[in-house]
């Protein structure tokens, strides 16, 4: 019997030092985003306060809030609204000053009446150093009234607080009818098509002196972007940057769902927590877009049922496992905004929505022939720092690869451009930071693990950014971690689908450029493509295992001090390939 205690003991044991063991293995500083949601709660937890926390957390910010109501709600419709008393909204939002928590953003929802004068002082406080995104919010999707008329009007003097505002269709039409009132001048404006969109939202933003969201989700439209419920192909997201007077429109697919309970907020919470991150509006507005596009995909299906907030949210024992090197590199704090950026590059964007000017792309297919013969040149000097033969048997086989894809890349310019001479290509700016930098690192570090880092962006990266503008592509890792071949039959599904011409988006079918751009996508979801970022992955990995197992006694070895360093090159190099993209995106044939 005390053995059999003795085993069981022992058992326990060894499972907690296994939890314990994670990659760093050491407690490393944080900094954790905080974002202050001030809205209403909904009963049912797909939209208000509690998906604005599901959000923030989903993006590993920290919530604070400040309930203004609470409704009892249900996905039938809301059934009872009690607002929370202004004293109460003005204790809590002065416990929150008082306690001196450094806020990153701060999201808006629900606004009764009666809090407005509470917490208009609060935001005037914060405005110059806090960004905050305001959801105008006055109806729930259903048409149940959450907010009175006369509150949004009050509510638009707080809009001069506000970084941004993101009003749904609705909400566009009542802001415009109130600034109507004032000034009979301004314009009435049905919004019918896109060009509607664009002068709401530039209306509303030069007139209010805020930037503007103009959400579509309510006014679907179709392939001639004519609003049009019957016939939804895109939803057009529309922001208007008032200062500079600049207008982005993102397109994206529309999804047949009935969980589209709680999108607006979701979508401004997700909008905030970018910008506490530091991402740039545009590119906050596009992410977010994309969080609510997944949630909206993952969803369990329900008629006017909520979002799957968690989509990208690991389960706690998963997370704790020794993922891999390549997956801390990828999701570390450091390397995100970078990858992000370049994963989601508008280039990629145009390439595959046919709207790329070809000449941007020309320029690319010159530069990325330049960087393959670096690419191919690191290579080689990887392989004179390769020490074991397996090894020195893996970086052949890629640079076989290599030499393979140069001489298809030389026909295919020869083949364009049959009177070009390739020596005579010039490298731009971002292509010769981008080379420096990988020659610079080996031989200021002659070290295979730090320069097989820097390779590693390039290898994932291109699936990642294709697989994301080709919407449901098979993605890397991101796939079911434990079945690696469900991405690849997603992968061959895409290929089966591009050589049918049926790829998942709506291009001019007669266009001369678009098999040029399809082609150029497909390859980096094709299976060949998966199976050599896995083996890229598998390699990295083990080295890396390998690496400090024996390196972890000697003196001097600091491992939470190697994973900092590869971080490093990892969001440098990430950031490198989105200049790189930049730079083709700002080509025009009249500056060079
Ligand atoms: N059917 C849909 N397909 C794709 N995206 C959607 C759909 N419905 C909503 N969204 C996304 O959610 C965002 C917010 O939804 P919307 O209905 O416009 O706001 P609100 O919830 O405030 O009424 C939209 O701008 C859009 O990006
Ligand atoms: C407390 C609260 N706040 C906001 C909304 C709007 O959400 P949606 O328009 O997506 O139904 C809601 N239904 N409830």
């Amino acid at each position: 019997m005390e053995a059999f205690d003795f085993f069981l003991f022992y058992e326990v044991m060894v499972r907690v030092v296994d939890l314990c063991d994670q990659l760093s293995g050491e407690l490393a500083p944080v900094r954790v985003p905080r974002v202050l949601a001030v809205a209403g709660s909904d009963s049912s937890g797909g939209a208000g306060i509690e998906a604005d926390v599901k959000t923030i957390t989903a993006y590993k910010c920290y919530a604070v809030t400040c309930i203004t109501a609470l409704t009892a709600q249900n996905s039938l419709g809301v059934h009872n609204v009690t607002t929370t008393p202004a004293e109460v909204v003005e204790k809590v939002l002065v416990a929150i000053a008082d306690d001196q928590i450094a806020l990153d953003a701060i999201k808006l929802g629900m606004l009764p009446d009666e809090t407005l004068s509470v917490i208009t002082p609060f935001l005037a406080a914060r405005a110059a150093r806090t960004p905050i995104v305001l959801d105008p919010v006055f109806v729930a999707k259903n048409g149940d009234r959450l907010s009175s008329v006369a509150a949004l009007k009050k509510a638009v003097e707080l809009f001069q607080h506000a970084a941004l505002i993101t009003p749904n269709s609705r909400e566009v039409e009542v802001l415009l009818a109130v600034l109507r009132s004032s000034d009979p001048g301004v314009e009435e404006i049905t919004i019918s098509t896109a060009d509607d969109f664009y002068s709401a939202a530039r209306l509303l933003g030069s007139r209010l002196k805020v930037d503007v969201l103009f959400k579509g989700g309510l006014v679907p439209v179709n392939k001639n972007l004519v609003v049009d419920p019957e016939n939804p192909v895109y939803i057009l997201n529309v922001l208007y940057e008032h200062r500079s007077e600049k207008l982005t429109v993102f397109r994206s697919n529309h999804i047949d769902s009935p969980n589209l309970h709680g999108t607006g907020c979701t979508l401004s919470s997700a909008v905030a927590c970018n910008l506490a991150r530091g991402t740039s509006l545009a590119t906050a507005v596009e992410n977010a877009i994309g969080f609510v596009n997944e949630a909206i995909r993952h969803a369990d299906v329900k008629p006017n049922g909520p979002l799957n907030h968690t989509w990208a949210i690991k389960l706690p024992h998963e997370a704790s496992k020794n993922a891999g090197l390549l997956s801390f590199l990828m999701n570390h704090e450091k390397v995100v905004p970078h990858w992000q950026k370049y994963t989601h590059h508008q280039f990629v964007r145009q390439a595959m929505e046919d709207t790329l000017p070809v000449e941007k792309f020309n320029y690319f297919l010159k530069q990325d022939y330049l960087y393959l013969q670096a690419y191919h040149r690191v290579h080689v000097n990887l392989r004179s720092i390769t020490e074991s033969e397996e090894l020195q048997g893996y970086v052949d086989e890629i640079l076989g690869n290599i030499e393979t894809e140069m001489e298809r890349h030389k026909t295919k310019l020869k083949s364009r451009w049959p009177d070009l001479d390739l020596e005579k290509i010039v490298a731009g700016r971002a292509t010769q930071n981008y080379v420096n930098y990988l020659v610079e690192l080996y031989e200021k570090t002659h070290d295979w693990l730090m320069c097989k880092t820097a390779l590693m962006p390039c290898l994932i990266g291109y699936n990642h950014a294709a697989a994301n503008a080709l919407n449901n592509g098979a993605k890397f890792l991101e796939a079911d971690p434990e079945n690696n071949a469900k991405a690849l039959m997603a992968a061959r599904k895409l290929q089966q689908d591009a050589e049918n011409g049926r790829l998942s988006y709506q291009a001019d079918p007669g266009s001369a450029t678009q098999k040029m751009y399809r082609d150029w996508l497909s390859d980096y979801v094709a299976p060949w493509y998966l199976e050599a970022c896995k083996r890229g992955e598998q390699v990295l990995n083990e080295y890396f295992e390998e690496y400090v197992r024996r390196k972890q006694h000697q003196d001097g070895f600091d491992k939470g001090q190697l994973l900092d360093t590869l971080s490093d090159i990892f969001a440098k190099v990430s950031s490198l390939e989105a200049s790189f993209w930049d730079d083709c995106i700002n080509y025009s044939e009249n500056i060079y």
